[in-house]
């Protein structure tokens, strides 16, 4: 299968890094192209995969193509390739608001279009997507790119009007995820602990209390109510976050995310 990128950037170099490591293609089969000479040289070096100036040669090139460019450069790529995109070939987009309905108008004619929303855990095989193909779509081209995923984390198949939602809990949400971590270890970091050992320390604990949310099968209370002591030390950080409105920072902070993917 060859698997073709148009922009080679954040999300494509995570998502090409997983392929590769999880064996899903191999390196010859895949082809990105970038916008200047300077970021092909660094990715090309960086992923070991060919990369072009040529975005029409990537979509004559693939099997699977994703378009992999910011929303506001879809309409001026999809212009520029629609004439060389096979009827066979599936077409992947990875950006938020950019609706099938829209990407069928601007192809001209009838392609399978799939709309995803990857996150750039994919980078460490630990990736969260969600994938919905339009109507031309076969259940096995679905499955396929469901495979492509499945080689950079989990993926579940979702409605078109739950990508706007995916994008907020999953597509985003690592950047929460780091300002959290970042913070956590500031802190650390203003109590004595070296800035490395704060980050490794931070770090850890968030991936395993993911591990347990995703493991025990548990409530994330439950898990909670399990750190805090009586009396304890815990319950006096719960405290303070509850004061400094953490739960209502996190939910607005979402909201105008989902918002925001719902007007690009
Ligand atoms: N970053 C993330 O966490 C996530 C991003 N996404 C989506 O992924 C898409 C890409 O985002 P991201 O990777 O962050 O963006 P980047 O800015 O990191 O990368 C964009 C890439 O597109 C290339 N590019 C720009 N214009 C063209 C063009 N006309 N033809 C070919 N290549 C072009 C750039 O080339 P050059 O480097 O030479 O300028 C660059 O390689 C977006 O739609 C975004 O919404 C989805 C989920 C998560
Ligand atoms: O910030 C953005 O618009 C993209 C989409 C999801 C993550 N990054």
């Amino acid at each position: 299968m060859k698997i073709g990128f148009i922009g080679c950037g954040n999300m494509a170099s995570a998502m090409i890094g997983g392929i590769i490591k999880n064996q899903v293609t191999a390196p010859a089969d895949i082809l990105a192209s970038t916008k200047t000479a300077a970021s092909r040289e660094k990715k090309k070096e960086e992923l070991g995969i060919a990369l072009t100036a040529d975005n029409r040669e990537v979509a004559a090139f693939a099997d699977v193509l994703i378009l992999a460019v910011k929303p506001f450069y879809y309409e001026e790529v999809i212009k520029e390739i629609r004439d060389v995109v096979s009827e066979d070939t599936i077409v992947v987009s990875i950006a938020p608001g950019k609706k099938l309905a829209w990407m069928e108008g601007l192809f001209e004619k009838p392609l399978k279009i799939v709309r995803t929303m990857p996150n750039t855990p994919a980078l460490v095989g630990e990736g969260m997507s969600c994938v919905c193909g339009n109507e031309k779509c076969s259940s096995e081209d679905v499955d396929t790119v469901c495979r492509i995923f499945a080689g950079f984390g989990k993926t579940e198949i979702v409605e078109e009007d739950m990508i706007d939602v995916v994008v907020g809990v999953s597509g985003s949400s690592p950047a929460y995820v780091f300002m959290f971590i970042e913070a956590m270890a500031d802190a650390a970091v203003a109590d004595g602990m070296p800035r490395a050992q704060a980050y490794r320390f931070a770090a850890q604990a968030v991936l395993g209390s993911a591990k347990m949310v995703l493991e025990t099968g548990k409530h994330p209370g439950e898990l909670k109510d399990m750190v805090c002591s009586q009396k304890g030390t815990t319950i006096e950080a719960v405290r303070v976050l509850e004061e400094k409105g953490l739960r209502s920072a996190v939910f607005e902070a979402m909201k105008a995310c989902v918002k925001k993917g719902r007007e690009v």
